[in-house]
């Protein structure tokens, strides 16, 4: 590997998700000449990215493959990709609901693998992504898989694969509940009387400055809502609604709870 990239990367799919973790590398440096993408469309990339719509006879020593389709076509995707893999050749999987175990028995002679769960603002270096492997996977395994993922925000190992799911459920469709919650924030504000475009711009804002100083603050959320609300004043009597029973509370639980059983659920093959 030089300088964090590695000496070749072959994407198997580039759509939403693998594409934002490809822009972002090429946006701090990666040379697009060591990057292929698989893809059935055949459609451009990015400039000096080869596209192909066929697997290479080969893949080179020092290749990172990444599993970028989507997890139903894994079956599909190994019966072509799995001979041309061997010890020299590293994966990271970013697979929703697919297990390591799963991909060493499709991909059985590959050498190191990861599974990975980013989210989409890894295009803007500000994602979170959730890593997981296991002892086959060799220390410098590890390293050179962090050094790749470092460009695209916080990435952190998880301890046990059974937190894979949850933490998915958390920030890999995270973003998704966000970008819920600002539309909803911005037509409440339009149910309430205010203009649908004022109120969108104004709920966008709202959200994107609160969150920058929740980030940047010494003091818990919670404790910002708080320093939000005067006693007496409009946000208590607002907050008083989302706080009714827990609401908010047991419906972020409940939304986190469908989508790490539905990751659980892909991983048994439903
Ligand atoms: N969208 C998101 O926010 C996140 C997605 N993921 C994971 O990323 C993966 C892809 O999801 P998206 O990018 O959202 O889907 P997508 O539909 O945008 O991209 C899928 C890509 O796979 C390609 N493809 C289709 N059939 C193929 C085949 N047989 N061989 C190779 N490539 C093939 C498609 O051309 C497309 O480029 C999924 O496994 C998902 O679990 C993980 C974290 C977040
Ligand atoms: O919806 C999905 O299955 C993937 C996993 C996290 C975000 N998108």
């Amino acid at each position: 590997m030089a300088k964090g990239w590695p000496e070749h990367l072959f994407l198997v799919g580039c759509g939403n998700m693998a594409g934002q973790m490809l822009n972002r590398w090429l946006d701090c440096g990666l040379d697009p000449s060591r990057v292929t993408v698989l893809r059935p469309s055949g459609g451009p990339v990015a400039d000096g990215v080869d596209v192909v719509t066929t697997y290479p006879q080969a893949l080179a020593h020092g290749t990172t493959v990444i599993l970028g389709m989507k997890p139903y076509q894994v079956a599909d995707v190994a019966a072509q990709l799995a001979p041309l893999c061997h010890a020299e050749v590293s994966m990271l999987s970013i697979l929703a609901g697919t297990t390591l175990g799963d991909l060493r028995a499709r991909f059985p002679a590959t050498g190191d693998i990861v599974r990975a769960m980013p989210n989409l603002p890894v295009g803007m270096g500000q994602g979170v992504v959730a890593l997981y492997t296991d002892a086959h996977t060799s220390p410098s395994g590890r390293a050179n898989m962090e050094a790749l993922l470092g460009p695209l925000g916080l990435s952190e190992w998880m301890a046990d694969e059974a937190l894979f799911n949850r933490v998915t459920a958390l920030s890999g469709c995270g973003p998704a509940f966000l970008f819920r919650f600002v539309d909803a924030l911005s037509r409440a504000g339009e149910a309430i009387g205010i203009p649908a475009d004022q109120a969108a711009r104004m709920a966008m804002a709202t959200v994107q400055g609160a969150a920058n100083m929740a980030a940047a603050a010494q003091v818990t959320p919670a404790t910002l809502a708080d320093q939000v609300a005067s006693p007496g004043g409009m946000t208590r009597e607002g907050l008083n609604v989302l706080d009714a029973d827990d609401r908010l509370l047991t419906l972020m639980t409940e939304t986190l709870e469908a989508a790490r059983d539905r990751g659980e659920a892909m991983a048994r093959g439903d």
